[in-house]
């Protein structure tokens, strides 16, 4: 249930988020190819990849800092090119390093923030708690942890209805960090807001997201609830995996493949496989280095029932 106090503005029942086919090139390089998504009411998305996958710039382009090249993306029913400011108000984002406003005193910037959202609701006592600030501290004499508490803060204390995380616990400790995922959760299921959480902290996501969108050079290849993919991703060892790859159905997508085994999502209790073959669950850590792993040929990339 919504209990924000600030008003819809998007069209009825448009989506929080759509992303389609987007694009963006730095020179020569391609760091975002043909992306699509989009990101329902309520939803928690983790966005997985490694180093240099192509997160923050997805999220620039969401956030409206960067321009992509091609392709769209909606908020709340409105092009990002022309969003309207009490669209933009109804966002909240956490950037990985929180920089500048040093000679502001941490309750000084909280009021300078909050005057660009007019009229708010006090701040949530939970978050207040959990950030542990001292209001009178300037924000340079700040530890890295604290500046990012303060982010996330300045990013929530208006009660988003669309919250963009890039890598916002890197620099908490781990009773921090454990205290803030338990707090987004019960933030989205108290204000059904919409979360999109760039983290390389596995165990974090597969935890708290309803959805994970894995991307891999520049590109999304699994798009799916958390759920569906705890039920239907396994490793089928066999000596020879490519045995087992002949006799699979074309609709199972093959995600890695060890000298072994396939990571295969779309399994199902019913799959008729070939004789021979141990079906494990993987760990989500080795599932997000098969399906994160760089691919090196155009065949890899391109082979339909591959991971591309
Ligand atoms: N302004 C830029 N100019 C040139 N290349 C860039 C620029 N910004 C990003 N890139 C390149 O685009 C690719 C994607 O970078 P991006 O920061 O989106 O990765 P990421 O997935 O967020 O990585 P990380 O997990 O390290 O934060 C990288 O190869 C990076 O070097």
């Amino acid at each position: 249930m919504q209990d924000r106090n600030i008003p819809s503005h998007g069209a009825p029942f448009s989506l929080p988020v759509e992303v389609s086919h987007l694009t963006k090139s730095f020179g020569s390089f391609t760091a975002l190819d043909d992306v699509s998504f989009s990101i329902a009411q309520g939803e928690t998305v983790a966005l997985l990849g490694r180093n240099g996958a192509g997160k923050s710039t997805l999220i620039g382009c969401l956030m409206g800092f960067l321009l992509a090249d091609s392709g769209n993306i909606d908020i709340f029913g409105h092009s990002i090119a022309s969003l309207p400011r009490e669209i933009r108000a109804r966002t909240g984002f956490v950037p990985q390093t929180m920089t500048g406003f040093g000679t502001f005193r941490v309750a000084q910037l909280m009021d300078y923030i909050a005057a660009f959202y007019g009229e708010l609701p006090p701040v949530d006592p939970a978050l207040m708690a959990w950030a542990d600030l001292d209001p009178r501290k300037m924000v340079r004499s700040l530890s890295g942890g604290q500046k990012q508490r303060l982010a996330i803060v300045l990013a929530m204390r208006h009660n988003p209805e669309f919250l963009v995380l890039d890598e916002p616990v890197a620099s908490l400790d781990p009773h921090a960090r454990r205290d803030f995922m338990n707090l987004l959760d019960s933030y989205t299921q108290r204000t059904g807001a919409s979360i999109l959480i760039s983290s390389h902290i596995l165990s974090d996501l597969e935890r708290l997201c309803s959805r994970l969108l894995f991307v891999r050079q520049g590109r999304v290849v699994l798009d799916v609830p958390t759920e569906t993919f705890r039920a239907t991703t396994r490793w089928l060892e066999h000596p020879t995996p490519d045995q087992v790859l002949a006799a699979l159905p074309a609709d199972i997508q093959i995600l890695g493949q060890r000298p072994d085994a396939l990571l295969v999502h779309g399994w199902t209790e019913d799959l008729a496989l070939p004789d021979g073959i141990q079906t494990v669950v993987p760990d989500f850590e080795d599932a997000f280095l098969e399906i994160t792993a760089p691919r090196t040929t155009p065949a890899e990339a391109e082979t339909p029932n591959a991971a591309a």
